[in-house]
């Protein structure tokens, strides 16, 4: 009997690894130098992993004999592997297209946040909406993701502030889950602001006394599944002390550490997270030297958010000062009512023109840089042997048309696959 695999795709102008000595992440001259091998072959087994990953006739005469569920030519065509979007909000109700225009005329997003609206305003729907209806908008945005290349996305929990309202969050996420191809790490963000009618105590009270020790029990119980834990810590949110004993409260449960930090004004955040042994800080457009070093020494992933930068008109996060420190960058969409991009090669984009990274920066810190600092990276962020077979299949003579062609990734992307299952081909999303 000839040994069967899932897929088989041959022939492609450019197969661009990304890594190929089974490397957790790319920091400093590794991640300008990306694996790119000519006219690639890529084969997944019928468990979803890659099983090979080289030259075309070598591929082939390695696998001769073997049959495939099916074979992409990908003659004229470039594979990449499926992008990691490592920040994003996507479970809520109630958009605020109201307040881009707001922003736009001048204000700032604090002066929106402290007049109720903002994070209060998604939480004021979000807590209304019912579990279908927040299911129904998080498996559409999740869609849109997976048709811009991405294959495994972070959500968040965050517009409950309170118990109830945060494991809605939660279940949705593990609802979709289930139901959705694209792959997801949870995250509980309890912590996303102070609720009206608190303090910052009693907000963090409740997180680590009620809220989380539920998270936990649902977690035992095989209900829920959570990855990481997150706070924003900022001024006038949480300070540096609640946001130690919320983030001191999930590591003990087993969360990974992942938080907003330096994001409006330096906190000292990143130099916290190095010392609790965050896995990723997200924003840190005020990190300080002694931040960088801290980040660059302890492996906290920086997650940096373009998309912020631009739209509430912040200065850019120093990028280059980080990638010349050493410091693991990732980047991500920042998906959520404020910031309503669902596109990683926008993301990109953004992140060599404004953040000025080179493009190889870029791609290494949407896919191996995204994936570690999720926890994932040895399972996804490049296409390796053994690793999940999720790839990005590009109508274009060389990858970087993705990045190049600003807002152009509906039209390049020709196919998403992943575990080596077609999810996304050009104008048809696979019925989930
Ligand atoms: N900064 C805090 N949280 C989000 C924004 C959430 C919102 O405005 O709804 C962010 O990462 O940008
Ligand atoms: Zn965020």
């Amino acid at each position: 009997m000839p040994e069967s695999f899932r897929l088989l795709v041959k022939r492609a102008t450019q197969v661009v690894a990304v890594c190929g000595g089974g490397e957790r992440f790319l920091s400093g001259v590794a991640a300008q130098q990306l694996v790119v091998i000519e006219n690639g072959g890529v084969v997944v087994g019928r468990d979803g992993l890659v099983k090979a990953v080289g030259p075309t006739d070598v591929v082939e005469s390695q696998f001769r004999g073997a049959t495939f569920d099916k074979i992409i030519d990908a003659s004229g065509m470039v594979v990449i592997p499926g992008l990691v979007d490592s920040h994003t909000h996507p479970v809520w109700a109630g958009d605020r297209v109201h307040e881009f225009a707001m922003k736009l005329a001048g204000a700032t997003y604090m002066e929106v946040h402290q007049a109720g609206g903002g994070i209060h305003f998604t939480v004021e729907h979000t807590r209304r909406a019912s579990p279908e209806q927040l299911l129904g908008s998080l498996t559409q945005r999740l869609t849109r993701m997976l048709r811009a290349g991405t294959t495994l996305a972070e959500c968040k929990s965050g517009y409950g502030l309170e118990l109830d309202t945060e494991l809605k969050m939660l279940m949705v996420i593990e609802k979709a889950r289930a139901m959705l191809p694209i792959g997801i790490s949870s995250t509980y963000c309890g912590a996303h602001a102070v609720p009206k009618g608190s303090t910052e105590a009693e907000a963090a009270q409740d997180i680590v006394r009620v809220q989380l020790p539920r998270v936990r029990e649902k977690m035992t119980l095989g209900e829920l599944r959570v990855d990481n834990i997150d706070v924003f810590c900022e001024k006038g949110v949480f300070d540096l002390d609640s946001t130690r004993a919320i983030l001191q409260a999930g590591k003990a449960m087993g969360l990974q550490i992942n938080f907003h930090g330096d994001e409006l004004h330096p906190m000292n955040s990143a130099t916290l997270g190095a010392e609790l042994g965050a896995l990723a800080i997200s924003h840190l457009e005020e990190v300080t030297d002694e931040g960088i070093a801290a980040m660059a020494k302890s492996k906290t992933a920086a997650v940096l958010l373009p998309t912020t930068a631009y739209i509430l008109r912040l200065p850019q996060p120093r990028a280059r000062d980080m990638l010349d420190a050493g410091v693991i960058v990732a980047l991500g969409s920042d998906f959520n009512p404020n910031a309503y991009c669902c596109s990683m090669p926008m993301v990109m984009h953004l992140a060599c023109v404004n953040m000025r990274m080179s493009m190889n920066e870029a791609l290494a810190a949407a896919t191996i840089n995204a994936a570690y600092a999720l926890g994932r990276s040895h399972s996804h962020g490049s296409l390796e042997v053994n690793k999940q077979g999720d790839l990005v299949i590009l109508n274009a003579s060389r990858w970087e048309h993705l990045i190049y062609q600003f807002g152009g990734h509906q039209e390049l992307i020709k196919y998403v696959v992943i575990k080596g299952e077609v999810v996304h081909e050009s104008d048809k999303t696979m019925d989930f």
